[in-house]
C-alpha cells in the first residue's frame, strides 16, 4: 500500500485568522486537497486557536461525510478534556495525541513513554471507546524499547516526528543519520505490529527518501511545506486573474 497524504490545514486557517474575512477558505481548500488526491484532512487545533478554530471541525467533519465518504479526518493535539470532547463531537477516523505545551509555537518532540505511559494508556482506551484510531507523536531517535511502551498503551500508531529531518533542507550531509534514525524506530514499530505515520516539516524534496527508507509509512501529515508550495504555484494564475479583474487583457 503507497503511503498516503492528509493535507494539514493549520497554516491555512493561520491566514485566514489575520482577518475576520472567511477566506483563504479552510473548507474550500480541503475539498480541493480530496478532489486531488489526498486520502484525509488533518487539523491540529490548540487551545487559543490561533490556526484551526473548533468551530473549523463540524465544518471539516461535514465536507467528509457528505462528498468524500472514504477520506479520513485526523485530529492532533495535547488530551485535555477540553480536546477530548472535541474528538468526542467531530468524530475523526484518528486522533493523533501530541505532548504539546499551550505555549509552544508548533510541535517541537514526541511523547516521553516511559514517563507518561500510565496518562497516554488512559486517554488511548477513552479514544478507542469512541471508535477512533490512535496514534502517537513519536521522536525518531531509535529508540525500540521507547516504541514498545508504545504499542503498550493500546495505541495502533506512532506518528514519527520528522522536525529535525526536515531542519536538513540546507545542510544534507546531517540528514542521513537523522533519516536512519527514523528507519529503525519505524523498524522496532513495525516489528511488533504498530503502524507508522509521518509528519512536521516534510516537503517535496524530503519525502522520496523518507518513503523509500520506510516503504510500509502509512500516512503522513504535511501542512506547512505544502501550503507553501500552493502559494508558490498558483501564485502565476493567481496574478493573471486579477490583472483580468483590473480589465487587463492577459
Ligand atoms: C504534530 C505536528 O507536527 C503538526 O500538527 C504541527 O504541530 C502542525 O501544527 P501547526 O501548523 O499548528 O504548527
Ligand atoms: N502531523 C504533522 C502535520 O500535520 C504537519 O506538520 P507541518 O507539515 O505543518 O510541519
Amino acid at each position: 500500500m503507497p503511503t498516503t497524504l492528509s493535507v494539514n490545514l493549520n497554516a491555512i486557517a493561520m491566514l485566514r485568522n489575520r482577518r475576520d474575512l472567511p477566506w483563504p477558505n479552510v473548507e474550500a481548500l480541503g475539498r480541493i486537497a480530496l478532489q486531488s488526491g489526498a486520502s484525509g484532512l488533518t487539523v491540529h487545533p490548540r487551545p487559543d486557536q490561533r490556526h484551526i478554530r473548533f468551530s473549523d471541525l463540524p465544518v471539516i467533519r461535514n465536507l467528509i461525510d457528505d462528498e468524500f465518504p472514504k477520506a479520513e479526518f485526523n485530529i492532533e493535539g495535547y488530551p485535555t478534556e477540553e480536546f477530548l470532547d472535541l474528538c468526542r463531537g467531530a468524530a475523526p477516523e484518528q486522533v493523533t495525541l501530541v505532548p504539546d505545551d499551550p505555549s509552544q509555537a508548533t510541535s517541537d518532540h514526541g511523547w516521553d513513554f516511559r514517563k507518561h505511559q500510565a496518562f497516554l494508556t488512559d486517554v488511548v482506551a477513552k479514544l478507542k471507546k469512541m471508535g477512533t484510531r490512535v496514534s502517537l507523536f513519536a521522536d525518531g531517535d531509535g529508540d525500540a524499547e521507547a516504541v514498545k511502551i508504545a504499542k503498550a498503551t493500546g495505541a495502533d500508531r506512532i506518528e514519527l516526528y520528522t522536525g529535525p529531518y526536515g531542519g536538513c533542507y540546507d545542510a544534507p550531509e546531517r540528514e542521513g543519520p537523522i533519516l536512519e534514525a527514523l528507519g529503525k524506530t519505524a523498524d522496532a514499530a513495525l516489528a511488533i505490529d504498530l503502524g507508522v505515520n509521518a509528519g512536521h516539516d516534510l516537503t517535496v524534496a524530503n519525502l522520496p527518501p523518507l518513503v523509500k527508507r520506510i516503504p510500509k509509512l502509512a500516512e503522513v501529515s504535511i501542512g506547512h511545506g505544502l501550503t507553501a508550495d500552493a502559494l508558490e504555484y498558483g501564485m502565476a494564475e493567481t496574478v493573471r486573474r486579477f490583472c483580468r479583474a483590473c480589465g487587463q487583457k492577459i
